[in-house]
């Protein structure tokens, strides 16, 4: 089939070069010509495992393009996807002025009948918004082309994205007529073969669906996260806990790993959105915000944690931070825990030492008006000298360090583990003052917090 994705971002891309792949004729389009060039030469503008070699697949067979010239590649498509960003408006609704700008697009260069499919992930009632924009801009070429609109979200994971793809556990599609579903099947065969992953439901069903997916995860993040609170108060081991209740069926053990915060692009942004879709049809949410509030504040227990050791004056004092980007395997820093970690730290007047494989990069970028951070190509770099560690992501090189080595080069003895990488009894006997997420310290005693309540947690957010 014909293809033509709008936005070549982590889901456009990674949908054109899977769809490529598996013999379908794709043009992504970019308004971002430095972007488009770049891809056009095989260098993937994101950091996701596997996507090089599927790029550069789809180039070298020519069934992979990327193109400015959104004409072309609407007047010639059987089905043209729209995937670009639908980020975080300031009261929290999701801004779809890209996605509709790309209904008029296509609208404007329509040329035959043909299938727009939403991949980005947009409010209830969107897809009836881009109908009207394709047909009022169709209504002023004078033209009657037949066109239909559906919903396909989607789940892909970064870090994990073509892996994701290539097996999806689900295709929810959601659809205005019958006919649009053997569309449909053809276009995702090779992904449906032995098991039927495709799910037909109503438009604003598959709209909602994307949204209630990302809730739930998130909900399970923030009591996870909750419940470690708890713990380290009352002297209780959350890894214990999450493994006790991982064990029964109807919980399972995914999804509740206790941490710094959830980041990324998509469930910051989502919860907000789902929260201002309910308001929006006169639905005061009650679980929703709670998530988003348990998450803001889970950001800023490290550096909590940090200045109840060290207090909150960092001035002369070197902290290195291992793991930057908002969960490992990726370079994408949006909404990652160590942003706010970092931006407390300087404002501490700490010297920072940064390290992360891949997101160092997109990391200086965020920081570049900042002096005191300086970012380092390895991970016994950010330690030397350091008065104490703080791990935010759990890239899996930071699994096993070597301690010895790590007591020979740190000046200080403490490490702030935002996602439990260590266990406590090992890190008392390599001599570690060890602080991680819901577990009592080898003292057994609840880690110290500089700033505790929700009013002195706001005051520290406010002052980052
Ligand atoms: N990132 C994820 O893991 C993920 C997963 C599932 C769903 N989503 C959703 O998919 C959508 C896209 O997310 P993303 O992370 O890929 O975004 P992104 O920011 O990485 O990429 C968006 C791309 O769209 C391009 N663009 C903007 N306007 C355009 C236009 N008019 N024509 C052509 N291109 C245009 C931008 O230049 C950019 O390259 C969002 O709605 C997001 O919520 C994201
Ligand atoms: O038990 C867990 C699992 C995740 N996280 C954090 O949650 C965030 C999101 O992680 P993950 O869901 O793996 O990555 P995303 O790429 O943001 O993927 C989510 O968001 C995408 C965009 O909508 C969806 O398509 C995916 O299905 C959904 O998992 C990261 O900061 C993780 O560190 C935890 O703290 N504890």
């Amino acid at each position: 089939m014909k293809v033509t994705i709008f936005g070549s971002g982590y889901v456009g891309l990674v949908t054109g070069a899977c769809l490529a792949h598996v013999g379908h004729q794709v043009t992504c389009v970019d308004i971002d010509a430095e972007r488009v060039e770049r891809l056009n030469r095989g260098e993937s503008p994101i950091y996701e495992p596997g996507l090089d070699t599927y790029l550069a697949s789809g180039l070298s067979e020519q069934l992979l393009s990327f193109t400015t010239d959104a004409e072309n590649a609407v007047a010639d498509a059987d089905v043209i996807f729209i995937a670009v960003g639908t980020p975080t408006c300031e009261d929290g609704s999701a801004d779809t002025r890209f996605v509709l700008n790309v209904a008029k697009t296509i609208g404007k260069y329509l040329r035959r009948p043909s299938l727009i499919v939403t991949k980005s992930t947009v409010p209830v009632g969107t897809a009836d918004k881009i109908y009207e924009a394709v047909a009022e801009t169709l209504a002023y070429r004078d033209l009657s082309i037949k066109f239909h609109v559906a919903s396909n979200p989607e789940f892909l994971k970064e870090g994990a994205a073509v892996n994701d793809f290539m097996k999806p556990d689900r295709i929810i599609v959601g659809v205005d007529a019958p006919e649009v579903v053997d569309l449909f099947r053809q276009l995702y065969a090779a992904f449906n073969r032995n098991h039927d992953r495709l799910m037909v439901m109503d438009v604003r069903s598959a709209e909602l669906a994307k949204y209630a997916a990302n809730a739930m995860l998130a909900t399970k993040i923030s009591f996870i996260n909750e419940m470690a609170n708890i713990a380290e108060r009352v002297g209780a081991d959350i890894e214990a806990v999450r493994k006790g209740i991982g064990a029964d069926p109807r919980i399972g053990y995914h999804f509740i790993y206790p941490g710094c915060g959830y980041g990324g692009s998509c469930f910051p942004k989502d919860v907000r959105a789902l929260e201002s879709t309910a308001k929006q049809f006169g639905y005061e949410p009650q679980i929703l915000p709670a998530v988003e509030s348990v998450n803001s504040r889970q950001k800023h227990s490290l550096f909590s944690k940090l200045a109840g050791r060290l207090g909150s004056d960092l001035r002369g004092q070197t902290i290195a931070v291992w793991g930057l980007a908002f969960k490992p395997q990726t370079d994408d820093m949006r909404e990652a825990p160590s942003i706010p970690l970092i931006k407390s730290l300087l404002v501490a007047g700490a010297r920072v030492l940064a390290f992360d494989p891949k997101a160092s990069d997109a990391c200086a970028e965020i920081f570049a008006e900042y002096e005191g951070i300086d970012f380092v190509d390895t991970k016994e770099a950010a330690v030397t000298e350091a008065d104490a560690l703080v791990i935010c992501t759990e890239w899996k090189s930071f699994w096993s360090p070597d301690f010895a080595q790590l007591r020979r080069l740190m000046r200080g003895r403490l490490v702030v583990d935002g996602r439990n990488l260590y266990d406590t009894a090992l890190m008392a006997r390599e001599g570690f003052d060890y602080i991680s997420i819901g577990r009592p310290t080898m003292a057994g005693e609840t880690p110290l917090m500089a700033v505790d309540t929700d009013e002195e947690l706001s005051v520290l957010a406010d002052a980052v």
